[in-house]
């Protein structure tokens, strides 16, 4: 590292110890933090990770480690790429802020009682992912699974993101991950993000460094091989010894070709097999469609028909969060009868249509893409407040801390109004209690005689007449500044309401807390009633 020379804006750290000092000032700022663990020699690939991150973190942060844990003895340790004054050029070369920090740490640091290749001399702690690391890569490569899950576990401690971003080109790496991250509870998000390819078509990979340019030509038949079996399935063919033939009849022509070009090299077939989504389970004859419409088929054997309330279920299998119960059965509903009732064959015709765009556009676990294909109305390719109305209200009918609300409609609509426009549901709880306790008679105004009589009479006249007063100007302003537990304020629209001199609407007390000119009446309501009582 000495004689690498940091570009400004990167915090470059070796030590663990200078890496979590510097995590710690983000916590104190509360800034959220985005990773993406690497063995470096960056390419676009990984650039696009830190993309992503930034799109969704305050900060990014990497790793640079070229992990012993996960080679063979037999493998490229030795001469893995090693990259990093031009992979830090790289990060500098997204701009101002994009990438903050790199971590890259010494081995006897990351392996503190040491880190032999031969497993059976191993000492120390490692972590493995049953069930997920054998097959696939894990044949050819039986500890490779255990090495990656082990230092992903101990960057995830050190590191401590909100959210970690990995590439769907390993995505056998991604499940163990995912089921790691779910089994030893990490608080941190995962992500996995598209595969980039050279204009060829070709997957980025640090290794590709080590190609010809015959063999990277060569190379795209591994590509051109699964698309070729994915178009058979997609035309209708689900025998999977049928679809593997196909892509290995591709990989045995470039093989000959290969062989007659006598390049000194081979290609040699490690295996092409089709496996679960769910599990990674090897499938070897017909192929249950993977749709969703299969799962969900058993649940509506008991039923001619859904209602709302009942969809729960089949929300949970499709995958999506519960509080995307109403916004699914809604938008199915709407594709439909619009009669409030869903039958399977309704379910089976418009799940597809649902997400198509999303399978087209996104990785097959973003969960957020499914959503807000499912949420968005069909002719817009962007999403407005009122599309998010069914979610707030399966949140208002389901949030425990909310059943509060259950018997009151009234206020459910104000929440579910209140928090789609302008409010948190924290802060909406907080002036729904202080509302309740002045307007006594529970008709959603506040008058003059609630001010007065609030907290025994603690309020002065000239008090209550000011914030009458402050809450009709406030009322009337046009666009309210938020400023939340962060600075950074948030600005939203609302419409003015006409309403009587005397009193002060719902949405005059909701306006009063929050435009700057009337927080001086909210002061004038909080403070003399804490002071005077
Ligand atoms: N072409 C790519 N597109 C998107 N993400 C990628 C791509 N290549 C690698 N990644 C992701 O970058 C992260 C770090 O990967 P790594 O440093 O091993 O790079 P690599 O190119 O996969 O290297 P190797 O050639 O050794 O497999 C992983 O999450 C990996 O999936
Ligand atoms: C996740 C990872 C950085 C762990 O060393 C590595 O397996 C990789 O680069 O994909
Ligand atoms: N991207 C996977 C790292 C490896 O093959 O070692």
């Amino acid at each position: 590292m000495s004689t690498v020379k940091f570009p400004p804006g990167i915090k470059v750290f070796s030590k663990i110890a200078d890496f979590r000092q510097w995590r710690r000032g983000l916590l104190l700022e509360r800034k959220t933090l985005g990773y993406v663990p690497t063995m470096g020699a960056l390419h676009q690939g990984h650039l696009s990770l830190v993309q992503a991150a930034k799109e969704r973190c305050d900060h990014v942060a990497l790793t640079v480690f070229v992990n012993p844990a996960q080679f063979a003895p037999t493998e490229d340790l030795a001469t893995y790429p090693r990259t990093l004054q031009s992979d830090l050029d790289k990060l500098a070369s997204l701009g101002d802020g994009v990438a903050s920090a790199v971590l890259v740490p010494q081995v006897d640091e990351m392996y503190p009682a040491g880190i032999d290749l031969d497993v059976s001399k191993q000492k120390g702690t490692f972590v493995e992912v049953l069930g997920l690391s054998n097959q696939l890569e894990g044949v050819t490569r039986p500890n490779f699974f255990r090495g990656v899950s082990t230092v992903v576990s101990k960057f995830l401690n050190i590191v401590q993101p909100e959210d970690v971003f990995f590439g769907q080109k390993d995505i056998q790496q991604c499940f163990v991950i995912r089921n790691m991250i779910r089994d030893l509870h990490f608080p941190t998000n995962m992500h996995i993000c598209p595969t980039v390819r050279d204009e060829n078509g070709l997957a980025l990979s640090s290794r590709n460094a080590y190609l010809t340019a015959s063999q990277k030509k060569h190379a795209l038949v591994l590509s051109q091989s699964l698309k070729h079996m994915e178009s058979l399935y997609k035309s209708g063919n689900r025998n999977a010894p049928a679809l593997i033939e196909a892509g290995v009849n591709l990989i045995e022509k470039a093989r000959q070709q290969v062989e007659t070009l006598d390049e000194g090299w081979k290609i040699k077939l490690d295996y092409v097999s089709i496996n679960s989504a769910d599990d990674l389970s090897e499938l070897k004859g017909e192929i249950p469609k993977q749709d969703g419409c299969e799962k969900v088929k058993g649940i509506f054997q008991q039923h001619e028909y859904m209602t709302e309330l009942e969809f729960e279920s089949v929300t949970t299998l499709c995958s999506l969060p519960r509080y995307m119960n109403l916004a699914l059965f809604r938008a199915i509903d709407m594709l439909n009868d619009q009669n409030d009732q869903v039958t399977f064959e309704q379910f089976e015709r418009s799940w597809p249509l649902l997400i198509q765009e999303h399978i087209k556009k996104s990785s097959i676990d973003d969960i957020h893409s499914l959503m807000y294909f499912i949420l968005k109305k069909p002719e817009s390719d962007y999403l407005t407040p009122d599309d998010f109305l069914p979610v707030l209200e399966d949140i208002v009918l389901n949030h425990p801390a909310l059943q509060f609300l259950d018997d009151n409609v009234t206020f459910q609509e104000r929440y579910i109004e209140t928090t789609q426009n302008i409010l948190s549901y924290k802060q909406f709880y907080v002036l729904y209690c202080k509302l309740w306790s002045l307007d006594t008679d529970h008709d959603l105004t506040i008058t003059e005689t609630d001010l007065t009589n609030y907290n025994m009479g603690a309020m002065t006249r000239l008090a209550v007449e000011r914030i009458i007063k402050t809450g009709h100007i406030a009322a009337f302003a046009d666009t309210m500044v938020i400023a939340e537990d962060d600075p950074a304020a948030i600005e939203t629209e609302i419409s003015p309401v006409v309403n009587p001199l005397d009193s002060l609407t719902y949405f005059d007390f909701i306006c009063m807390l929050f435009v700057p000119e009337a927080r001086r009446a909210a002061h004038i309501l909080f403070r003399v009633s804490v002071v005077r009582s």
